[in-house]
């Protein structure tokens, strides 16, 4: 990923540059895996869904986080003009105006609710509800410019999508999509700290409160490897508790694993030079491609039936 380009898929580019523009107001890339990680817990619970309802349901789940990620842009344009990294987005650069944002994501927020509550079911969309709520209204409007636990808590949104899934299928809310929010709600913290200190003079500049700008990046490291315990037990849970098979459970065990190790560099990582900070690029990337690993493993393993 280079976070200094554009943050469109490729495909984006045969686009008229104003829906690129408000495709861009969407965050596609983070949210393709908030949309994977919905599917995951959706074709992971044990009652089927017609095929319509259940593509319904993650068209929801991305038009909702979609609106989400534009009122998020809505909302802290001034911020983003600030950052290197999101100087270059439609609002902060000038290319929009903020009322098209403003009414682009109310109404694509307002559309996903009904649809989901409509067309698949009533918990679902509150669920969904609750997770636009908590990105817009807790994280990005109360919590990320006052407290640098803004993202512990708020992060809290980025995890709901397998309970929606879940509920979309079965109606209810059981023991694995609530360890599959645990585990995406103590992975944030490594995921997104690690970014964050190898980003964080954008983050100074622009004034955010983030863990490394307000208490440094020695206790920033080791918050990133003190959250990453909890997140290893919840990860591996599923198997021992007999909520998934052999499949998970092995791939699992060892990509988080791999990922402990990945944390605790950063935990021992003296470095102080930002331009450099090998160990957290690289748990940053990996934390990525854990997570689709460990939702695509469990599909296998639920799937497969071991
Ligand atoms: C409050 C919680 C979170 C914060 C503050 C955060 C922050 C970030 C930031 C700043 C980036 C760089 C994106 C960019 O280049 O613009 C990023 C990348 C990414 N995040 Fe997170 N994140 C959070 C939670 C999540 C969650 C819950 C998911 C999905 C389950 C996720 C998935 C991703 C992905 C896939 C990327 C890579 C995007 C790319 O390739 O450009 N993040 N995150
Ligand atoms: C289903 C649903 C509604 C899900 C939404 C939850 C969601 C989008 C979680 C991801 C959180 C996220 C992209 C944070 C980016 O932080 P930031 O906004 O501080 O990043 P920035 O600096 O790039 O703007």
């Amino acid at each position: 990923m280079n976070m200094a380009t554009s943050p469109l898929p490729t495909a984006a580019a045969a686009m008229p540059a104003e829906w690129r523009d408000f495709l861009a107001l969407t965050k596609p890339r983070v949210m393709t895996l908030v949309v994977f990680t919905g599917l995951c817990g959706m074709l992971a619970a044990p009652a089927p869904i017609h095929p319509v309802i259940g593509f319904t349901a993650i068209l929801c789940i991305a038009l909702g986080a979609g609106a989400s990620g534009a009122l998020n842009q809505w909302y802290e344009a001034d911020l983003d003009a600030l950052m290197k990294r999101t100087a270059g987005r439609p609002l902060p650069a000038g290319r929009m105006e903020r009322s098209s944002a403003l009414h682009f994501g109310v109404g694509l927020a307002v559309f996903s609710v009904l649809l989901m509550g409509l067309a698949v079911n009533l918990l679902a969309a509150a669920i969904l509800t609750a997770s636009i709520l908590f990105y817009v209204l807790v994280y990005t409007v109360w919590l990320k410019r006052r407290t640098p636990q803004n993202i512990v808590i708020g992060g809290a949104a980025g995890a709901f999508p397998p309970l929606i899934g879940w509920a979309a299928a079965t109606g209810t809310v059981d023991p694995l999509p609530a360890l599959l929010f645990a585990l995406i709600f103590f992975w944030t913290p490594p995921h997104f700290w690690a970014l964050s200190l190898f980003i964080r003079t954008d983050y100074a500049a622009a004034g955010v409160p983030m863990l490394p700008v307000v208490a440094g990046t020695r206790t920033t490291r080791n918050q990133v490897f003190l959250y990453s315990l909890p997140m290893a037990g919840v990860a591996v849970a599923p198997w021992p508790l007999g909520l998934a098979g052999y499949v998970y459970g092995v791939v699992a065990t060892g990509l988080t694993g791999f990922f402990l190790l990945l944390a605790g560099q950063v935990a021992l990582s003296r470095e102080t030079d930002q331009a450099k900070m090998r160990p957290e690029r690289r748990l940053f990337a990996f934390s990525i491609l854990y997570l689709f690993a460990l939702f695509g493993a469990l599909v296998v393993d639920r799937l497969l039936g071991l």
